[in-house]
């Protein structure tokens, strides 16, 4: 990765009606890249990617978005492209007319790219949108980001409604584009985390409105562990109340923590250190009913 900043939000808060639905948030996203950015249902994602692509306005603070502010500003908005969940297709159209107005609207934009794309997902340029079911609409609106060849590229939850043979033609499409190509980055927003690991880069976790994680997935993963043995070779050496999961049965147990969390140098030989999946520690990590310790 450069080190280019594409992004740069400085303590952006924005509120629907009274809630302050994205708190506070401070964020960087550098050039070439996959982003994943995960959170629970109604942690912030798509406020945050509409802040993104100048679709609404913060609150407060700054968002530059290639050195410019978003809203409203053709300059920067020709270089992104914000592929939405359900995205608006007009179900009238046929499949090329979509595409013609995708050259229209995006300076970039790619026709071979987008026929590849097509041929990928197996979609004919005749066909009507309102013919197409909701994963060929889906798939259809994956060719129209893929083919805008915007600087910036942003899907929220692109793989909803596709099985599991096209997402994983997307996944390898995107591959391919991300390794063939300068100057492309992409954000994914994912309830998906663990079908996505081997593509992101970088994991931004939204919690609650506010930047819980943002890291290399491979360094988020590793952050936690399961521990397993007698209750008395492992309670001792980890702070209690950071447990994450607890699983017991008799003297035996099964700890979810993370490694900040272990005090002390346990005895190896007694407990087990198993690596946790990346999903099973973010929906720990951003649980609200806290862990009954027993
Ligand atoms: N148009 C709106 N009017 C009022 N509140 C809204 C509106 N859009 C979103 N919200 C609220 O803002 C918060 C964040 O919503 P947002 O859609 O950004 O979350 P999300 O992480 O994308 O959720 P999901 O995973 O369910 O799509 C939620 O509490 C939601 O109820």
């Amino acid at each position: 990765m450069s080190n280019n900043k594409i992004v740069q939000i400085t303590n952006v808060s924005f509120y629907h009606d009274q809630n302050q639905v994205i708190r506070h948030i401070n964020l960087e996203i550098e050039q070439n890249g996959i982003y994943g950015l995960w959170g629970r249902n109604g942690a912030g994602k798509t406020t945050l990617m509409k802040l993104l692509t100048g679709l609404i306005k913060p609150d407060a603070g700054n968002i530059k978005v290639f050195g410019e502010r978003p809203f409203e500003n053709r300059n920067v908005l020709q270089n992104i492209c914000f592929i939405q969940e359900n995205h608006p297709l007009n179900p009238q159209w046929r499949i090329y007319n979509v595409l013609t107005l995708g050259k229209y609207f995006y300076k970039n934009w790619d026709e071979s790219k987008a026929n590849i794309w097509l041929e990928r997902f197996s979609l004919h340029p005749k066909a009507k949108v309102k013919s197409l079911s909701k994963g060929m609409r889906t798939a259809l609106s994956i060719v129209i980001g893929m083919a805008s060849n915007c600087p910036l590229t942003i899907f929220d939850e692109p793989t909803n409604g596709l099985d599991a043979a096209t997402r994983e033609i997307f996944y390898e499409g995107i591959l391919k584009e991300y390794e063939n190509i300068d100057n492309r980055t992409f954000v994914m927003s994912t309830h998906h985390i663990s079908e996505w690991q081997r593509m992101i880069g970088n994991i931004i976790v939204l919690n609650e409105g506010e930047i819980l994680l943002n890291d290399e997935i491979d360094h988020i993963q590793s952050e936690a562990v399961y521990l397993s043995g007698s209750i008395d070779d492992i309670k001792p050496f980890i702070v209690i109340e950071e447990i994450l999961e607890e699983k017991t049965m008799g003297n035996m147990g099964s700890f979810m923590v993370e490694r900040g969390s272990i005090t002390q140098k346990m005895d190896r030989s007694k407990v087990t250190i198993e690596s946790v999946p990346l999903q099973d520690y973010l929906l720990r990590k951003t649980q609200k009913k806290k862990v009954v310790h027993l």
